[in-house]
C-alpha cells in the first residue's frame, strides 16, 4: 500500500506550483501598449525591443514537440532543444502555459537581481481555494506580498540560517540511524542478501519521517515495519490530494458539480490538515501543560512557532502542512539520484568513501558541524542538484514594475519562466555537462561555476526555507550510508532516466546492490 502510494506521490508532488510574468523604471514609449506590438520603447538613449519580437512558441508547435519530437514526459529536455531553436529569450504562449522563457545564465542573473521586493511565483489559486473554503490560514507557497513577507520572518528563525540546522542533527540521525536499520532487514529479505528493491519508495518514508520528525517533534512510524494506520492515512490524502489536482487543474470550473475530483481533491486536502492538526494540537496542550505547571517550555520548530507568540494558530496549521509537504519529493528524488550517480561511478564513490573514513575515525555517528570538514560530499549533493534539479523550471511574476532584460522591454505583470535546467546543463557554463563530476564545485584553486549556473534552492528572499534542513538531511544521510554500504548498479534496472513530473523523477523502479563494507581496525 505505502509502496503504491509513495511511488505515485513521488511522480505527482505539486513543485509545478512553482510556475504559472518586467523592474526599472523611467521608459518611453512611442505608441500604444509595449506587450501588444513591436513598438519602441526608449531607455535613455537605448531603443528597446519589446516581447512582440521575441521567437513565439504556440500551442501547436508545443504539442508536436512533446508528442511527435518526444518531450512530454520530459519537458526539462526541451527547454535545451527551445533554447537551441529559439534562442536564450523566447516567448511561450501555449494553453495555460505562458510567459517568457529565460534560459541564459546572464539573463537569469539579470532578472533575478531585478526581483521585486515580494517575489511571486504566480498565484496559487487551487491552494487557496481549499484554504478559503476551510477558514485555513495561508502557508509560504500560498501567502503573498507583505503578508508573505512577514510570515517568512517567522518561519526563517531557525530554520534558514547554516547555524539553525545544526541543532536538528540529533533528530535526523535518529531518523537516520531507523532508515539503516530498515536497508538491513530489506537486504536479507532480497534473493541476494543485499538488494534494495524500490529505492524511491524507501527514500519517501525517510524523508516523510524526517521532516515530520523535525516539524512535528515527534516520530510518524513511517519507517517501522506497519506503518501506523493514521500515518498510512496521512500518506494516502497527500496521495490523493496531488492525483485529483491534476483532474481539477485541467478541467473547467464549471465540471465540478458533475465530476467527483474535485471533491476528492479538497477531500485529500482534508486528510493532510487532520493530521497535521492533531499533532499540531497535541504540541500545543503539551506546552500548555508545562505553562500551567511554570515549567520551561522547550523544544525545537513547532514549539518556536507556537511559543514564540508571532504566529496565529490558524497561520501554524496552514505553514506546518505547506511546509510538510514541500520536504518529501525534494530529499528523496534527490538522495535517490545521488545514490544512483554513485552506484555508477565508483571513482567518485570511493573519494567520497575516503573523506568520510577520514573524518569518522570510528564507529561515531557523524555530527552537523563535522560535516563542514566533508567538502566532497557536499560536492556530491551540488552536482547531484545541477544534473537533477529538483524544481527545473521555476517562474517568477514582475507585477508591480516594468523591466528591462536583455535588450527587451516588459510591462508590468509579465511572467518569466525560469528555465534552470537549460542552464545547469549549458556547456559554457558547465564543460562536459552530462558527466557527473562532483570535483567542479570543490574549492581547490579551480575556476569555480557561474553561482547562477545551478541554484537548485531559488535565489533571493522567496528561495527556498527548508534548504539547510534539506542538505542536513542529505548529507547526514549520505555520509553514513557510505560509510557503511559500497552501493552497485542492479543489471536488470539498466539505465534510469529522468521524468518530468512536476520533480525529476525516475522513469522505473530504480534497485540498488548495498554491498556491506569490511569493517577496517583504526
Ligand atoms: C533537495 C531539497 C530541496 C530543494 C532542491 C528545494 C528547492 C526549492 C525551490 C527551487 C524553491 C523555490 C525557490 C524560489 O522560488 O526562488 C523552494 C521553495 C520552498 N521550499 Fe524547498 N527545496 C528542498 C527541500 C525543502 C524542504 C525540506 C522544505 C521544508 C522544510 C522546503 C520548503 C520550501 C518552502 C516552504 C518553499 C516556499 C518558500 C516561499 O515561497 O517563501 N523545501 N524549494
Amino acid at each position: 500500500m505505502a509502496v503504491c502510494f509513495a511511488l505515485s506521490s513521488a511522480e505527482r508532488l505539486g513543485f509545478g506550483f512553482l510556475r504559472p510574468t518586467a523592474a526599472a523604471t523611467g521608459f518611453r514609449r512611442a505608441a500604444g501598449n509595449a506587450a501588444a506590438a513591436s513598438v519602441s520603447v526608449q531607455d535613455g538613449h537605448r531603443k528597446l525591443k519589446t516581447e512582440a519580437d521575441l521567437p513565439e512558441i504556440k500551442i501547436f508547435t508545443m504539442l508536436y514537440q512533446m508528442l511527435f519530437k518526444g518531450y512530454l514526459n520530459s519537458i526539462h529536455e526541451l527547454q535545451i532543444y527551445q533554447k537551441q531553436v529559439y534562442g536564450p529569450l523566447s516567448k511561450i504562449n501555449s494553453g495555460n502555459l505562458q510567459g517568457i522563457s529565460i534560459s541564459s545564465v546572464e539573463l537569469l542573473e539579470e532578472l533575478l537581481r531585478k526581483d521585486e521586493k515580494y517575489p511571486c511565483r504566480g498565484y496559487m489559486t487551487l491552494w487557496t481555494e481549499h484554504r478559503d473554503l476551510r477558514g485555513i490560514g495561508y502557508g509560504p507557497f500560498t501567502e503573498e506580498g507583505e503578508k508573505w513577507y512577514k510570515l517568512r520572518a517567522v518561519l526563517n528563525k531557525r530554520m534558514l540560517h547554516p547555524k539553525d540546522s545544526l541543532q536538528y542533527g540529533d533528530v535526523v540521525n535518529a531518523v537516520i540511524t531507523d532508515f539503516i536499520k530498515r536497508i538491513y532487514y530489506l537486504r536479507e529479505m532480497s534473493p541476494t542478501g543485499d538488494l534494495v528493491s524500490n529505492l524511491t519508495n524507501e527514500l519517501y518514508r525517510f524523508s516523510l519521517e524526517g521532516i515530520a520528525s523535525i516539524l512535528f517533534e515527534t516520530r510518524i512510524g513511517c519507517l517501522e515495519k506497519e506503518i501506523p494506520v493514521e500515518t498510512q492515512e496521512f500518506i494516502n490524502s497527500i496521495a490523493q490530494m496531488f492525483t485529483y489536482s491534476m483532474h481539477v487543474a485541467l478541467l473547467p470550473n464549471w465540471t465540478r458539480n458533475y465530476f467527483p475530483f474535485w471533491q476528492k481533491y479538497i477531500d485529500g486536502w482534508d486528510g493532510i490538515f487532520k493530521f497535521g492538526t492533531k499533532m499540531i494540537d497535541m504540541k500545543m496542550e503539551a506546552i500548555q501543560k508545562r505553562v500551567d505547571t511554570n515549567q520551561e517550555v522547550a523544544g525545537e520548530y513547532l514549539t518556536y512557532l507556537l511559543s514564540s507568540g508571532k504566529m496565529s494558530s490558524k497561520d501554524v496549521y496552514g505553514s506546518v502542512s505547506e511546509l510538510l509537504l514541500a520536504g518529501v519529493d525534494t530529499t528523496s528524488n534527490t538522495m535517490l539520484w545521488a545514490l544512483y550517480l554513485l552506484s555508477k561511478d565508483p571513482a567518485a564513490q570511493e573519494t567520497l568513501y575516503q573523506e568520510v573514513t577520514k573524518v569518522l575515525k570510528d564507529d561515531r555517528i557523524p555530527t552537523a558541524e563535522e560535516v563542514n570538514s566533508m567538502p566532497f560530499l557536499k560536492a556530491v549533493i551540488k552536482e547531484t542538484l545541477r544534473l537533477y534539479p529538483v524544481v527545473p523550471v521555476n517562474s517568477r511574476l514582475i507585477a508591480e514594475t516594468e523591466v528591462v532584460i536583455g535588450e527587451y522591454f516588459f510591462p508590468k505583470k509579465t511572467t518569466f519562466n525560469l528555465c534552470h535546467y537549460a542552464i545547469s546543463h549549458d556547456e559554457k557554463v558547465f564543460p562536459e555537462p552530462q558527466k557527473f563530476k562532483p570535483e567542479r564545485w570543490l574549492r581547490d584553486g579551480r575556476t569555480r561555476p557561474n553561482p547562477f549556473g545551478s541554484i537548485p534552492f531559488g535565489f533571493g528572499v522567496r528561495a527556498c526555507v527548508g534548504r539547510r534542513i534539506a542538505e542536513l538531511e542529505m548529507h547526514l544521510a549520505l555520509a553514513r550510508l557510505i560509510k557503511l554500504f559500497e552501493m552497485r548498479p542492479d543489471p536488470t534496472v539498466g539505465e534510469v532516466k529522468a521524468n518530468f513530473r512536476s520533480v525529476l523523477v525516475p522513469n522505473k523502479k530504480v534497485n540498488l546492490h548495498f554491498v556491506e563494507r569490511q569493517k577496517t581496525e583504526t
